[in-house]
């Protein structure tokens, strides 16, 4: 398969940072950015500098610790935010603002000729400060697309690094982001990024379309955190690049440590059930499943845990089947004779179906519980052999 050619920018320390409620010491984010950098990611959105001082000086502090990622910070169409973010001595800045007509009548209550006539003002003074600019769309989704087009032409004209397609209220299907993407991307002169939210769930899948059609900087969060419902889940989007994008210059085993450490971080906790990282993404319990993959874990595991620094897990429950069970109970060291199985299997539903975990004490219960009644079923049969 011919690699996608792409590239992740990552912004949980921006956008991530905007999750209600969220706020990341400058310690915090530096750790983030060290992790993130492990793994390969080109580049680190590392804050929004006009957010207040702290928050500069956090920005400041990453660009100081040299990473091989590059450093981006947000900057409206303001100068002082263009020259917060020259102070920080970042790589790249992105220049937003929003070009949906809803946008710019509401919060700027000016016409687009206006607004991109100052925002190109503001592209030509970034520039000549000798910094790389992001020229972005906010609110692209809802756009007029020859408005975009305008605003990407001029601003790549001008010398825009990239040009950038905010999906702002996550409005977008995969299938609407691929039309989008393959027009846009195949029309413009610098390289298309795409930056997406998770309003109808669909952030991860049109981050993915969007560089299967011809996006080449992708957005993500650790952990899928961001506004509202969040941003295109960074793990999800880099096992989809591996998996079916052919990139697999990530490194991808630092994954769960990552995401714990943004779970811990921004006490926003990870679904069970979240893709890559959550507690049930390996985890089996389903007697039909676990009889198959103790064979070939490819029958129900798609990528192996262990290519994201996770493990297989099997659990005990209500769905356990005889197979399972038994591969269980032999891999704790214990053979069960003939007639034992069943009995723990019974018990272990029977449990399960009060709703009680079946823990390791309480398998250890259940098989000592057992191996007693066994052993008295023994005695009281050769006594009533003695007897009788
Ligand atoms: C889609 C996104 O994620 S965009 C990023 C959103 N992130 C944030 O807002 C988080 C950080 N924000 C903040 O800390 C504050 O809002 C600040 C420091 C940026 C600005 O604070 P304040 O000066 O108090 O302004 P306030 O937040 O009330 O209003 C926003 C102002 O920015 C203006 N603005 C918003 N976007 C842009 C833009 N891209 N270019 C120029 N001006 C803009 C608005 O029109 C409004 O201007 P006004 O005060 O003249 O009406
Ligand atoms: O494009 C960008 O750099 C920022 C846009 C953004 O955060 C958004 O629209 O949600």
């Amino acid at each position: 398969m011919k690699p996608l050619n792409v590239e992740i920018c990552d912004v949980t320390l921006r956008d991530g940072e905007q999750t209600p409620g969220v706020s990341f010491t400058c310690e915090e984010k530096q750790d983030i950015a060290q992790r993130l950098s492990d793994i390969g990611i080109d580049i680190i959105e590392a804050g929004f500098p006009s957010v207040s001082e702290y928050e500069k000086r956090s920005v400041r502090s990453i660009v100081e610790m040299d990473l091989p990622s590059d450093i981006c910070c947000l900057s409206r169409c303001v100068q002082s935010d263009i020259d917060a973010a020259i102070d920080c001595g970042v790589d790249l800045v992105s220049l937003f603002f929003a070009t949906s007509d809803l946008h710019l009548r509401i919060k700027y209550k000016k016409t687009r000729e206006e607004m991109l006539d100052l925002a190109l003002g503001m592209l030509d003074y970034a520039l000549d400060h000798g910094i790389k600019v992001r020229f972005s769309a906010e609110d692209a989704s809802r756009t007029d697309t020859a408005f975009l087009k305008e605003m990407y032409a001029k601003g790549a004209d001008r010398g825009a690094s990239y040009s950038s397609y905010a999906d702002t209220v996550g409005c977008m299907t995969p299938l609407s982001m691929y039309e989008t993407v393959r027009v846009l991307s195949t029309w413009l002169k610098n390289p298309l990024c795409v930056h997406c939210h998770n309003d109808m769930g669909f952030a991860s899948a049109n981050t993915f379309t969007a560089a299967q059609a011809g996006a080449f900087q992708l957005h993500t969060t650790v952990n899928g955190i961001g506004e509202r419902c969040g941003n295109a889940s960074l793990e999800e989007v880099l096992v989809a690049l591996r998996m079916q994008g052919g990139v697999d210059r990530y490194d991808l085993s630092a994954l769960q440590t990552l995401s714990r450490t943004v779970e811990t971080y921004s006490g926003i906790k990870i679904a069970k059930t979240k893709p890559v990282v959550g507690e049930h993404a390996f985890c089996h319990e389903s007697g039909i499943h676990i009889a198959a993959l103790i064979q070939d874990r490819n029958t129900y595991e798609y990528y192996p845990p262990e290519m994201v620094g996770a493990e297989q897990k099997f659990i005990l429950g209500k769905h356990t089947g005889r197979k399972g069970l038994e591969y269980i109970l032999t891999t704790l060291g214990y053979n069960p004779v003939p007639g034992e199985v069943d009995v723990i299997l019974e018990r272990i539903k029977s449990i399960s179906e009060t709703k009680q975990s079946i823990t390791h004490d309480v398998l250890l219960s259940v098989i000592s519980e057992t191996r007693q009644e066994t052993e008295l079923k023994k005695t009281s049969g050769s006594d009533k052999a003695r007897t009788g």
